[in-house]
């Protein structure tokens, strides 16, 4: 990914931080701050490179505020959003007050989405087709549990649930769809897959994107992969050929750390 070589050249790196249910609406601000800060110091050092971060609901407000006030250069969005429109679904967020929130994506189908609230994949298909139909762009959660790695199926698991999930996108939304790869016994566990692992998912998930929407469409897709991810694990993972970001759950609260995965091309440069 990191070579003109390797035909990803024109995919923007994502680097995205997901705070999940870390994080209130005051240390929120002093998170993104202190990431804002120490990404102007080193501002060479990713200029090639997208930052976005999902805070809860209840930070977002105050997260626009400070990117447009400060005119940061993260983007943002919601780790969920419902189906629906607007109506009778207590507790849920609609796609439209993310778009009005000035929210860029959403997380879509996380595993912990997926098994805590048992979200099935036709809901998931449902809520991809929300979030564009109110301009949000989704980022789609794949990826397989520990047994289903362990019984050496993970790769059609995986496929399974991408197919069912992207059902019914015309071209010109998938082209702008963003896939996250993350493998469940890799979250938060400390157990990072190996680069080769994180590209032979990003090449299977390509190659079925490629014959759903055609290779052109497909080689527009950002590919990420999410578990474990760390400063000194980064540069690895993302010097794979399929892999264009990377999606970072507890490493995100560290503004420090977070702030050396953005720069994770300067420690290709160092090492
Ligand atoms: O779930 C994740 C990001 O969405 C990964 O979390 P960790 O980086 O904490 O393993």
């Amino acid at each position: 990914m990191t070579t003109s070589t390797n035909g990803a050249f024109d995919r923007t790196p994502l680097i995205a931080g997901n705070w999940k249910m870390n994080m209130d609406h005051v240390q929120g601000i002093t998170l993104l701050q202190k990431l804002a800060w120490t990404l102007s110091d080193a501002k060479h050092d990713y200029s090639r490179v997208e930052v976005a971060v999902f805070p809860p609901f209840t930070d977002l407000r105050g997260v626009q505020t400070l990117v447009q006030g400060d005119e940061l250069d993260v983007a943002y969005g919601g780790q969920d959003l419902s189906q629906f429109d607007s109506g009778a679904y207590t507790g849920d967020i609609s796609g439209q007050f993310l778009n009005k929130l000035g929210c860029r994506y959403v997380l879509v189908g996380h595993s912990e989405r997926r098994t805590i609230h048992n979200e099935s994949d036709d809901v998931l298909n449902a809520k991809v087709k929300a979030a564009y139909k109110h301009g949000v762009t989704p980022v789609l959660c794949v990826g397989e549990g520990l047994e289903i790695r362990q019984a050496g199926t993970h790769v059609e698991h995986t496929l399974t649930q991408l197919r069912a999930d992207v059902a019914g996108l015309t071209s010109e939304q998938a082209a702008e769809l963003v896939v996250a790869y993350e493998p469940v016994w890799a979250i938060g566990t400390g157990e990072v897959a190996g680069p080769e692992d994180a590209q032979e998912m990003c090449a299977a998930i390509r190659a079925e994107l490629s014959t759903i929407f055609g290779d052109d469409v497909a080689a527009k897709i950002r590919l990420l992969y999410g578990g474990s991810v760390k400063a000194n694990n980064v540069a690895a993972i993302l010097d794979e050929r399929d892999v264009d970001g990377v999606l970072v759950g507890g490493a995100s609260l560290d503004p420090a750390e977070f702030a050396n995965i953005v720069r994770f091309e300067s420690h290709l440069l160092t090492d």
